[in-house]
Protein backbone atom coordinates (compact mmCIF):
# COMPACT_ATOMS: atom_id res chain seq x y z
CA UNK A 1 0.00 0.00 0.00
CA UNK A 2 1.26 3.13 -0.69
CA UNK A 3 1.13 6.08 1.34
CA UNK A 4 0.34 9.78 0.08
CA UNK A 5 1.26 12.69 3.10
CA UNK A 6 -0.21 15.73 2.63
CA UNK A 7 0.87 18.62 4.73
CA UNK A 8 -0.23 21.25 5.64
CA UNK A 9 -3.48 19.86 5.91
CA UNK A 10 -6.12 19.81 3.66
CA UNK A 11 -10.29 20.25 4.44
CA UNK A 12 -12.40 17.09 4.71
CA UNK A 13 -14.39 17.72 1.34
CA UNK A 14 -11.25 17.45 -0.67
CA UNK A 15 -9.39 14.54 2.23
CA UNK A 16 -12.76 12.59 1.20
CA UNK A 17 -12.10 13.36 -2.50
CA UNK A 18 -8.61 11.84 -2.29
CA UNK A 19 -9.28 8.87 -0.07
CA UNK A 20 -12.00 8.17 -3.01
CA UNK A 21 -9.55 7.60 -5.89
CA UNK A 22 -8.07 3.96 -4.44
CA UNK A 23 -8.38 1.86 -1.88
CA UNK A 24 -4.04 0.97 -3.04
CA UNK A 25 -3.33 4.78 -0.90
CA UNK A 26 -3.44 5.48 2.70
CA UNK A 27 -3.47 9.16 3.35
CA UNK A 28 -2.23 11.08 6.19
CA UNK A 29 -2.91 14.86 5.89
CA UNK A 30 -0.71 16.02 9.04
CA UNK A 31 -1.86 18.66 11.43
CA UNK A 32 1.72 20.06 12.37
CA UNK A 33 5.19 20.03 11.47
CA UNK A 34 6.22 17.26 14.19
CA UNK A 35 3.44 15.09 12.60
CA UNK A 36 4.81 15.86 8.90
CA UNK A 37 8.25 14.96 9.75
CA UNK A 38 7.05 11.68 11.68
CA UNK A 39 4.93 10.77 8.72
CA UNK A 40 7.54 11.56 5.85
CA UNK A 41 9.71 8.71 7.05
CA UNK A 42 8.09 6.03 5.00
CA UNK A 43 5.86 8.11 2.33
CA UNK A 44 5.93 7.17 -1.13
CA UNK A 45 4.31 10.43 -2.17
CA UNK A 46 4.00 14.35 -0.91
CA UNK A 47 1.23 17.03 -1.45
CA UNK A 48 1.80 20.54 -0.31
CA UNK A 49 4.69 22.74 1.00
CA UNK A 50 8.08 20.78 1.10
CA UNK A 51 10.88 21.84 2.73
CA UNK A 52 14.69 21.02 3.01
CA UNK A 53 13.77 19.71 6.89
CA UNK A 54 10.66 17.63 5.79
CA UNK A 55 12.90 16.04 2.43
CA UNK A 56 15.72 14.90 4.44
CA UNK A 57 13.50 13.41 6.92
CA UNK A 58 12.17 11.05 3.93
CA UNK A 59 13.07 7.73 3.23
CA UNK A 60 10.88 6.24 0.36
CA UNK A 61 9.93 9.62 -1.37
CA UNK A 62 9.20 8.69 -4.90
CA UNK A 63 6.73 11.61 -5.92
CA UNK A 64 6.16 15.62 -5.15
CA UNK A 65 3.02 17.78 -6.09
CA UNK A 66 3.52 21.12 -5.68
CA UNK A 67 -0.13 23.18 -5.03
CA UNK A 68 1.36 26.09 -7.82
CA UNK A 69 1.73 26.18 -11.20
CA UNK A 70 4.97 28.27 -10.55
CA UNK A 71 7.84 26.75 -8.79
CA UNK A 72 10.20 29.40 -8.35
CA UNK A 73 9.18 29.52 -4.54
CA UNK A 74 9.14 26.17 -4.58
CA UNK A 75 12.29 23.56 -5.77
CA UNK A 76 15.75 24.08 -3.22
CA UNK A 77 19.38 22.19 -4.26
CA UNK A 78 18.16 19.11 -2.28
CA UNK A 79 15.04 18.82 -4.00
CA UNK A 80 16.64 18.96 -7.65
CA UNK A 81 19.28 16.40 -6.64
CA UNK A 82 16.69 14.33 -5.14
CA UNK A 83 15.95 10.91 -7.34
CA UNK A 84 11.68 12.17 -6.59
CA UNK A 85 9.68 13.33 -9.18
CA UNK A 86 8.27 16.48 -9.20
CA UNK A 87 4.65 17.42 -10.68
CA UNK A 88 2.83 21.06 -10.60
CA UNK A 89 -0.04 22.88 -11.29
CA UNK A 90 0.31 23.99 -15.04
CA UNK A 91 -2.94 23.60 -16.94
CA UNK A 92 -5.63 24.91 -15.12
CA UNK A 93 -5.68 28.25 -16.30
CA UNK A 94 -5.34 28.22 -19.98
CA UNK A 95 -8.82 29.86 -20.32
CA UNK A 96 -9.11 32.20 -17.72
CA UNK A 97 -6.04 34.17 -18.21
CA UNK A 98 -6.48 34.32 -21.90
CA UNK A 99 -9.40 35.70 -21.83
CA UNK A 100 -7.96 38.32 -19.10
CA UNK A 101 -5.25 39.37 -21.84
CA UNK A 102 -7.61 39.86 -24.44
CA UNK A 103 -9.44 42.29 -22.15
CA UNK A 104 -6.02 43.90 -22.08
CA UNK A 105 -5.67 43.99 -25.37
CA UNK A 106 -9.47 45.27 -25.98
CA UNK A 107 -8.70 48.01 -23.68
CA UNK A 108 -5.54 49.39 -25.74
CA UNK A 109 -6.57 48.83 -28.80
CA UNK A 110 -9.94 50.62 -28.52
CA UNK A 111 -8.88 52.94 -25.41
CA UNK A 112 -11.39 51.44 -22.90
CA UNK A 113 -9.31 51.96 -20.12
CA UNK A 114 -8.82 56.00 -20.81
CA UNK A 115 -12.83 56.26 -21.72
CA UNK A 116 -13.22 54.95 -17.97
CA UNK A 117 -11.29 57.60 -16.78
CA UNK A 118 -12.81 60.02 -18.61
CA UNK A 119 -16.69 59.02 -17.91
CA UNK A 120 -15.50 59.71 -14.07
CA UNK A 121 -15.07 63.53 -15.02
CA UNK A 122 -18.10 63.58 -17.40
CA UNK A 123 -15.49 64.23 -19.79
CA UNK A 124 -16.96 63.25 -23.97
CA UNK A 125 -13.75 63.73 -25.91
CA UNK A 126 -13.03 61.10 -28.77
CA UNK A 127 -8.91 60.26 -28.09
CA UNK A 128 -6.98 61.88 -30.77
CA UNK A 129 -9.78 64.27 -31.12
CA UNK A 130 -9.82 68.29 -30.85
CA UNK A 131 -11.06 69.06 -27.48
CA UNK A 132 -14.54 70.28 -27.75
CA UNK A 133 -14.34 69.04 -31.92
CA UNK A 134 -15.17 65.21 -32.37
CA UNK A 135 -13.65 65.13 -35.56
CA UNK A 136 -14.63 61.38 -36.01
CA UNK A 137 -16.58 61.64 -38.73
CA UNK A 138 -14.29 62.65 -41.69
CA UNK A 139 -14.93 62.92 -45.35
CA UNK A 140 -14.97 59.38 -47.73
CA UNK A 141 -11.66 57.79 -47.76
CA UNK A 142 -9.92 59.92 -45.05
CA UNK A 143 -8.93 58.67 -42.25
CA UNK A 144 -8.41 61.13 -38.84
CA UNK A 145 -6.56 61.55 -35.97
CA UNK A 146 -9.59 59.78 -33.89
CA UNK A 147 -9.58 56.47 -36.39
CA UNK A 148 -5.68 56.38 -35.80
CA UNK A 149 -5.92 56.29 -32.08
CA UNK A 150 -8.11 53.46 -32.26
CA UNK A 151 -6.94 50.00 -33.55
CA UNK A 152 -8.32 47.60 -35.85
CA UNK A 153 -7.26 44.64 -34.56
CA UNK A 154 -7.00 42.56 -37.40
CA UNK A 155 -4.22 44.67 -38.39
CA UNK A 156 -2.81 43.81 -35.33
CA UNK A 157 0.72 41.73 -34.75
CA UNK A 158 0.50 39.96 -31.30
CA UNK A 159 3.83 38.21 -29.91
CA UNK A 160 3.64 35.38 -26.76
CA UNK A 161 6.66 34.40 -24.84
CA UNK A 162 5.87 31.24 -23.68
CA UNK A 163 4.03 28.78 -25.73
CA UNK A 164 2.31 26.60 -23.04
CA UNK A 165 -0.58 26.28 -21.89
CA UNK A 166 -1.97 29.50 -21.38
CA UNK A 167 0.27 30.96 -24.23
CA UNK A 168 -1.55 28.75 -26.72
CA UNK A 169 -4.87 29.98 -25.72
CA UNK A 170 -3.81 33.55 -25.90
CA UNK A 171 -3.03 32.49 -29.70
CA UNK A 172 -5.90 31.04 -30.29
CA UNK A 173 -8.11 33.65 -29.32
CA UNK A 174 -5.89 36.67 -30.77
CA UNK A 175 -6.22 34.68 -34.10
CA UNK A 176 -10.17 34.67 -32.98
CA UNK A 177 -9.97 38.42 -33.45
CA UNK A 178 -8.68 38.53 -36.55
CA UNK A 179 -4.69 39.30 -35.23
CA UNK A 180 -1.87 37.95 -36.91
CA UNK A 181 0.16 35.95 -34.15
CA UNK A 182 3.73 34.31 -33.29
CA UNK A 183 5.42 32.99 -30.11
CA UNK A 184 8.27 31.93 -29.23
CA UNK A 185 9.23 29.03 -26.43
CA UNK A 186 12.10 27.22 -25.51
CA UNK A 187 10.83 23.61 -26.33
CA UNK A 188 7.33 24.18 -27.53
CA UNK A 189 7.43 24.22 -31.57
CA UNK A 190 3.35 24.41 -32.75
CA UNK A 191 0.17 25.83 -31.19
CA UNK A 192 -1.90 23.81 -33.45
CA UNK A 193 -4.00 25.08 -35.76
CA UNK A 194 -2.75 28.88 -35.08
CA UNK A 195 0.97 28.97 -34.87
CA UNK A 196 3.22 26.21 -37.23
CA UNK A 197 6.51 27.58 -36.34
CA UNK A 198 6.95 28.88 -32.89
CA UNK A 199 10.86 30.55 -32.98
CA UNK A 200 13.26 29.34 -30.77
CA UNK A 201 13.36 31.63 -28.25
CA UNK A 202 16.75 33.18 -29.35
CA UNK A 203 14.48 35.24 -31.89
CA UNK A 204 12.86 37.03 -28.93
CA UNK A 205 14.10 40.15 -30.52
CA UNK A 206 12.44 39.46 -33.93
CA UNK A 207 9.53 39.00 -32.18
CA UNK A 208 9.77 41.92 -30.14
CA UNK A 209 10.42 44.30 -33.67
CA UNK A 210 6.97 42.81 -35.35
CA UNK A 211 4.91 42.76 -32.19
CA UNK A 212 1.89 45.56 -31.58
CA UNK A 213 1.64 43.82 -28.12
CA UNK A 214 3.23 41.43 -26.56
CA UNK A 215 2.02 38.46 -24.22
CA UNK A 216 4.49 37.36 -21.27
CA UNK A 217 2.86 33.88 -20.51
CA UNK A 218 6.47 32.23 -19.02
CA UNK A 219 7.21 30.89 -15.84
CA UNK A 220 10.03 32.89 -13.80
CA UNK A 221 12.95 30.84 -14.13
CA UNK A 222 16.75 31.29 -14.29
CA UNK A 223 16.33 31.97 -18.09
CA UNK A 224 13.72 34.42 -17.84
CA UNK A 225 14.01 36.55 -14.80
CA UNK A 226 14.63 39.95 -16.18
CA UNK A 227 14.31 38.83 -19.46
CA UNK A 228 12.72 41.91 -20.12
CA UNK A 229 15.14 45.14 -19.76
CA UNK A 230 15.70 48.55 -21.51
CA UNK A 231 17.20 46.57 -24.58
CA UNK A 232 14.13 44.39 -25.05
CA UNK A 233 11.86 47.79 -24.47
CA UNK A 234 13.83 49.25 -27.28
CA UNK A 235 13.21 46.13 -29.07
CA UNK A 236 10.13 46.67 -29.55
CA UNK A 237 7.89 49.31 -31.61
CA UNK A 238 6.98 52.32 -29.78
CA UNK A 239 3.88 52.01 -30.41
CA UNK A 240 3.45 48.68 -28.62
CA UNK A 241 2.14 47.50 -25.52
CA UNK A 242 3.57 45.11 -23.16
CA UNK A 243 1.13 42.31 -21.44
CA UNK A 244 2.49 40.56 -18.26
CA UNK A 245 0.46 37.47 -16.59
CA UNK A 246 3.60 35.55 -15.98
CA UNK A 247 5.77 36.36 -13.06
CA UNK A 248 6.45 40.02 -12.51
CA UNK A 249 10.26 38.93 -11.68
CA UNK A 250 10.54 38.55 -15.76
CA UNK A 251 10.02 42.24 -15.94
CA UNK A 252 12.42 44.47 -14.35
CA UNK A 253 10.23 46.85 -12.96
CA UNK A 254 12.59 50.08 -13.01
CA UNK A 255 13.42 49.68 -16.71
CA UNK A 256 10.18 49.23 -17.94
CA UNK A 257 9.15 52.35 -15.75
CA UNK A 258 11.70 54.65 -17.21
CA UNK A 259 10.46 52.77 -20.72
CA UNK A 260 7.01 54.11 -20.05
CA UNK A 261 7.83 57.47 -19.05
CA UNK A 262 10.25 57.93 -22.31
CA UNK A 263 7.60 57.06 -24.69
CA UNK A 264 9.72 54.10 -25.56
CA UNK A 265 6.76 51.91 -25.34
CA UNK A 266 3.19 52.91 -25.43
CA UNK A 267 1.66 50.80 -22.84
CA UNK A 268 1.69 48.20 -20.23
CA UNK A 269 -1.02 45.94 -18.65
CA UNK A 270 0.29 44.07 -15.57
CA UNK A 271 -0.99 41.56 -13.24
CA UNK A 272 1.78 40.34 -12.18
CA UNK A 273 5.11 42.66 -10.72
CA UNK A 274 8.55 42.37 -9.77
CA UNK A 275 7.40 44.01 -5.89
CA UNK A 276 3.95 42.60 -4.83
CA UNK A 277 2.03 44.47 -4.16
CA UNK A 278 3.27 46.90 -5.86
CA UNK A 279 3.47 50.18 -3.42
CA UNK A 280 1.10 52.88 -3.37
CA UNK A 281 3.31 55.52 -4.30
CA UNK A 282 5.06 54.01 -7.48
CA UNK A 283 4.80 56.15 -10.51
CA UNK A 284 2.98 52.96 -12.38
CA UNK A 285 -0.37 53.75 -10.41
CA UNK A 286 -0.54 57.30 -11.94
CA UNK A 287 0.01 56.32 -15.71
CA UNK A 288 -3.22 56.48 -18.20
CA UNK A 289 -1.68 54.06 -20.35
CA UNK A 290 -0.84 51.20 -17.32
CA UNK A 291 -3.34 49.05 -16.38
CA UNK A 292 -2.56 46.98 -13.38
CA UNK A 293 -4.76 44.20 -11.80
CA UNK A 294 -3.76 42.87 -8.42
CA UNK A 295 -2.79 39.35 -9.22
CA UNK A 296 -5.80 37.77 -10.21
CA UNK A 297 -5.76 36.86 -13.63
CA UNK A 298 -6.08 33.34 -12.67
CA UNK A 299 -9.21 34.09 -10.33
CA UNK A 300 -12.29 31.96 -11.51
CA UNK A 301 -14.47 29.81 -9.92
CA UNK A 302 -13.48 26.45 -11.95
CA UNK A 303 -10.03 26.82 -11.21
CA UNK A 304 -10.43 25.09 -7.37
CA UNK A 305 -12.25 21.98 -9.00
CA UNK A 306 -9.55 21.83 -11.79
CA UNK A 307 -6.31 21.80 -9.11
CA UNK A 308 -8.36 19.25 -7.72
CA UNK A 309 -8.78 17.17 -10.45
CA UNK A 310 -5.06 17.43 -11.26
CA UNK A 311 -3.57 16.23 -7.86
CA UNK A 312 -6.30 12.99 -8.38
CA UNK A 313 -5.32 11.97 -12.01
CA UNK A 314 -1.59 12.48 -11.09
CA UNK A 315 -2.61 10.20 -7.96
CA UNK A 316 -4.04 8.05 -10.59
CA UNK A 317 -0.92 7.99 -12.33
CA UNK A 318 1.14 7.19 -9.53
CA UNK A 319 -1.03 4.93 -8.17
CA UNK A 320 -1.16 2.99 -11.59
CA UNK A 321 2.73 3.55 -12.80
CA UNK A 322 1.48 5.72 -15.50
CA UNK A 323 3.56 9.03 -16.60
CA UNK A 324 1.95 12.28 -14.98
CA UNK A 325 -0.19 14.54 -16.04
CA UNK A 326 1.83 17.98 -15.28
CA UNK A 327 5.47 16.59 -14.70
CA UNK A 328 8.57 19.22 -14.23
CA UNK A 329 11.98 19.65 -14.96
CA UNK A 330 13.08 20.28 -11.25
CA UNK A 331 16.18 22.08 -12.67
CA UNK A 332 14.41 23.69 -15.08
CA UNK A 333 11.81 25.43 -12.59
CA UNK A 334 8.72 24.75 -15.17
N1 LIG B 1 -1.04 35.68 -13.23
C1 LIG B 1 -1.37 34.59 -12.56
O1 LIG B 1 -2.13 34.60 -11.62
C2 LIG B 1 -0.81 33.27 -13.01
C3 LIG B 1 -1.57 32.11 -12.78
C4 LIG B 1 -1.09 30.90 -13.23
C5 LIG B 1 0.14 30.83 -13.84
N2 LIG B 1 0.86 31.96 -14.02
C6 LIG B 1 2.17 31.90 -14.65
O2 LIG B 1 2.03 31.49 -15.99
C7 LIG B 1 3.07 30.57 -16.27
C8 LIG B 1 2.65 29.69 -17.42
O3 LIG B 1 1.58 28.86 -17.01
P1 LIG B 1 1.10 27.66 -17.96
O4 LIG B 1 0.00 26.96 -17.24
O5 LIG B 1 0.91 28.14 -19.36
O6 LIG B 1 2.43 26.76 -17.90
P2 LIG B 1 3.02 25.80 -19.01
O7 LIG B 1 4.08 25.02 -18.32
O8 LIG B 1 1.93 25.10 -19.73
O9 LIG B 1 3.70 26.81 -20.06
C9 LIG B 1 4.90 27.50 -19.81
C10 LIG B 1 5.59 27.66 -21.15
O10 LIG B 1 6.67 28.59 -20.97
C11 LIG B 1 7.74 28.09 -21.73
N3 LIG B 1 9.02 28.64 -21.30
C12 LIG B 1 9.91 28.16 -20.40
N4 LIG B 1 11.01 28.91 -20.40
C13 LIG B 1 10.82 29.90 -21.31
C14 LIG B 1 11.63 30.98 -21.78
N5 LIG B 1 12.89 31.16 -21.33
N6 LIG B 1 11.11 31.77 -22.74
C15 LIG B 1 9.87 31.57 -23.24
N7 LIG B 1 9.07 30.56 -22.85
C16 LIG B 1 9.54 29.74 -21.89
C17 LIG B 1 7.67 26.57 -21.55
O11 LIG B 1 8.41 25.87 -22.54
C18 LIG B 1 6.18 26.34 -21.66
O12 LIG B 1 5.78 26.12 -23.01
C19 LIG B 1 3.28 29.83 -14.93
O13 LIG B 1 4.58 29.28 -14.85
C20 LIG B 1 3.07 30.91 -13.92
O14 LIG B 1 4.29 31.54 -13.59
C21 LIG B 1 0.41 33.17 -13.64
O1 LIG C 1 1.54 29.79 -10.04
C1 LIG C 1 0.36 29.68 -9.72
O2 LIG C 1 -0.15 28.59 -9.39
C2 LIG C 1 -0.51 30.91 -9.76
O3 LIG C 1 0.17 32.04 -10.21
C3 LIG C 1 -1.07 31.22 -8.42
O4 LIG C 1 -0.04 31.80 -7.65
Amino acid sequence: MKKLLIYPAIDDTRLARIQEVSNQLTVCNARDLSQALSEIKDADAFFGKITPELLAAAENLQWVQSPTASLEHYVFPELVEHPCQLTNMRGLFYDVIADHVLGFVLCFARNLHRYIRQQYEAEWQPIGGVAGKPDFVTGPGQVSEVDRSHLHLSDCTLGVVGAGSIGAEVCHRAAAFGMTVYAVDPLTREVPGIVDDVWDIDRLPDLLAISDFVVIAAPHTPQTEKLFRTRQFRQMKSSAYLINIGRGAIVDLQDLTTALEQKEIAGAALDVFEIEPLPANHPLWQMDNVIITPHIAAASTRVPERHLETLLENIRCFINGQPFLTLADKSLWF
